[in-house]
C-alpha cells in the first residue's frame, strides 16, 4: 500500500482528481503529503481490528459535511456543485489499478460483516444485541423516486424475525409516518426525521396507548412552523427546475436533485442557498443526491441511538451490544457514538470506499438481509 501511495504520489496531482465521497479515502491519501494522511495510510496495512475498536481510516476534515450558507456567492456555489458531483460515482476519475488498490485497502479496514460474522458474534457474547437500521439504501435500494423506495417483502419478513430476537429500531431521515408506511412493522421502534421524532412499538391490539402517549421524544417541535414555511418557499423556488423535488420530512426537509440534469445542479444549489440564508437556525447538509435541511439543535441519529438505548434500560450498561447499519453521511453520527462508547459497532452499506466511522461494511441491501438472517439463525440455535 505504501509503495502504491509513493508511486501514485509521483504521478498524481490534486488537479487530475475530482474528489468524490466514493473514492476520497484512497485518493486523498494519494494526493496528500501531510504526515497525518501518511500515518493513516500506514495504519491501513494492519489487519482488521476487533469490532467496535477500529480506527477511523481518515480524519473527518475531508468530509464536506455541512454546507456553508453564507460567503462569497459564486465561489460558494461552485463548492456546493463540487460537493454535489462528489456524491456521483460517474465522476470518479481513476485508473482500474488505482480503483482496485482503493478497494483492497477499504476491505482491509472495513471488512465485510458477512465475512466477519463469527468474530462479531464472539464479541457480542454475554451481551444484549440491540439493532438499529437505517432505511433508504440500507433496507431498500436507492431509486429515482423517493416515494417508490419500497422494501421487499423478503426484507420485511427478515426484519420481523429480527425484532423477535433483538430490540430493533428504524432510524431514518424520512418523517416517521412515511418510513412506517414503508416498513409496516408495528413491533419496532421508529426514529424519523434524522432521529428528531422517536416512537416506541405499538403491539397492535395489545397496545392501549394513544399515538400521543407512545411518542418518546420530539426535541425539535418548536421548529415545525419554520420547517413548514421553508418547505413552501423551497417548493416555490425549485418548481422551475425539472426533476427537483422537495420532500417534507416533518422536522426536516430534503431537496432531491437525483433527477435534475447535471447542468442545472448549480441552479438548484442557488435556489436552496437563497432560501436558506434567511434561516440561520437551520442547518444544511448533503446526502445521496439530496440536500438535507434541519434545525441546528444538538440532536442527530447518534443522539437518537443513545436515547433509545436509555429508553430500553441500557443507559449505563456494559452488557449491551448495539449494531447500527446505515449507508449515508447522517449515519456517521451514530457510528461515531458507538466508536466513542466502545460498544457494538457500525456497518456501512457501500460498494465503494468511503470515509467512515463504521467498523465493517456490506455492499447493498441484499447483503444487509443476508447478515440479518444470519443473526436470526444464530439466535435460534442459541435458544435450542
Ligand atoms: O436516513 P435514510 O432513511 O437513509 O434517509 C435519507 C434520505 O433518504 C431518501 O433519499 C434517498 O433515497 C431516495 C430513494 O431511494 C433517493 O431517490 C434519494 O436520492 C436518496 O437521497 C429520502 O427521500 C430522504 O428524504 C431522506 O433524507
Amino acid at each position: 500500500m505504501v509503495s502504491f501511495i509513493e508511486e501514485k504520489q509521483s504521478k498524481m496531482t490534486a488537479q487530475n482528481v475530482v474528489m468524490t465521497d466514493a473514492i476520497n479515502v484512497a485518493i486523498t491519501v494519494a494526493v496528500s503529503n501531510s504526515p497525518s494522511m501518511f500515518t493513516t495510510t500506514i495504519a491501513a496495512q494492519k489487519p482488521p481490528v476487533p469490532p467496535g475498536t477500529g480506527f477511523v481510516s481518515l480524519s473527518t476534515k475531508n468530509l464536506l459535511k455541512n454546507l456553508e450558507i453564507n460567503g462569497v456567492g459564486g465561489a460558494r456555489i461552485n463548492a456546493w456543485v463540487e460537493s454535489m458531483r462528489a456524491s456521483s460515482p460517474t465522476h470518479i476519475k481513476s485508473t482500474p489499478s488505482l480503483a482496485a488498490d482503493c478497494h483492497s485497502s477499504w476491505i482491509l479496514n472495513h471488512p465485510s460483516a458477512l465475512d466477519m460474522f463469527e468474530q462479531i458474534i464472539e464479541a457480542s457474547k454475554g451481551k444484549q444485541i440491540v439493532m438499529f437500521l437505517d432505511y433508504d439504501g440500507t433496507l431498500s435500494p436507492i431509486v429515482d423516486d423517493p416515494d417508490q423506495a419500497f422494501m421487499s417483502n423478503k426484507m420485511r419478513k427478515t426484519v420481523k424475525k429480527l425484532a423477535k430476537c433483538f430490540p430493533t429500531a428504524i432510524v431514518s431521515g424520512r418523517c416517521r409516518d412515511k418510513v412506517y408506511n414503508f416498513v409496516k412493522l408495528a413491533e419496532l421502534y421508529y426514529a424519523g426525521s434524522h432521529g428528531m421524532d422517536i416512537k416506541g412499538p405499538e403491539t397492535g391490539s395489545q397496545n392501549k396507548k394513544s399515538d400521543h402517549e407512545s411518542i418518546l421524544c420530539q426535541p425539535a417541535s418548536e421548529f415545525l412552523p419554520m420547517i413548514d414555511e421553508v418547505y413552501q418557499k423551497l417548493v416555490e423556488k425549485t418548481k422551475s427546475t425539472p426533476g427537483a423535488k422537495v420532500e417534507n420530512n416533518k422536522f426536516c426537509l430534503s431537496v432531491h436533485y437525483r433527477c435534475v440534469d447535471e447542468k442545472k445542479w448549480s441552479e438548484v444549489a442557488q435556489q436552496v442557498r437563497s432560501v436558506m440564508k434567511e434561516y440561520p437556525k437551520l442547518l444544511l447538509t448533503q446526502g445521496r443526491k439530496v440536500f438535507e435541511i434541519r434545525p441546528t439543535i444538538k440532536w442527530d441519529k447518534g443522539k437518537a441511538l443513545e436515547f433509545l438505548l436509555e429508553s430500553l434500560g441500557f443507559a449505563n450498561c456494559t452488557d449491551v451490544f448495539p449494531v447500527y447499519i446505515g449507508d449515508d453521511r447522517t449515519d456517521e453520527d451514530a457510528f461515531k457514538i458507538l466508536r466513542d462508547r466502545g460498544q457494538g459497532f457500525g456497518i456501512l452499506v457501500s460498494k465503494s470506499p468511503k470515509e467512515t466511522n463504521a467498523s465493517y461494511s456490506l455492499e447493498e441491501p441484499k447483503e444487509v438481509r443476508s447478515f440479518l438472517r444470519r443473526l436470526v439463525k444464530w439466535k435460534h440455535i442459541q435458544k435450542n
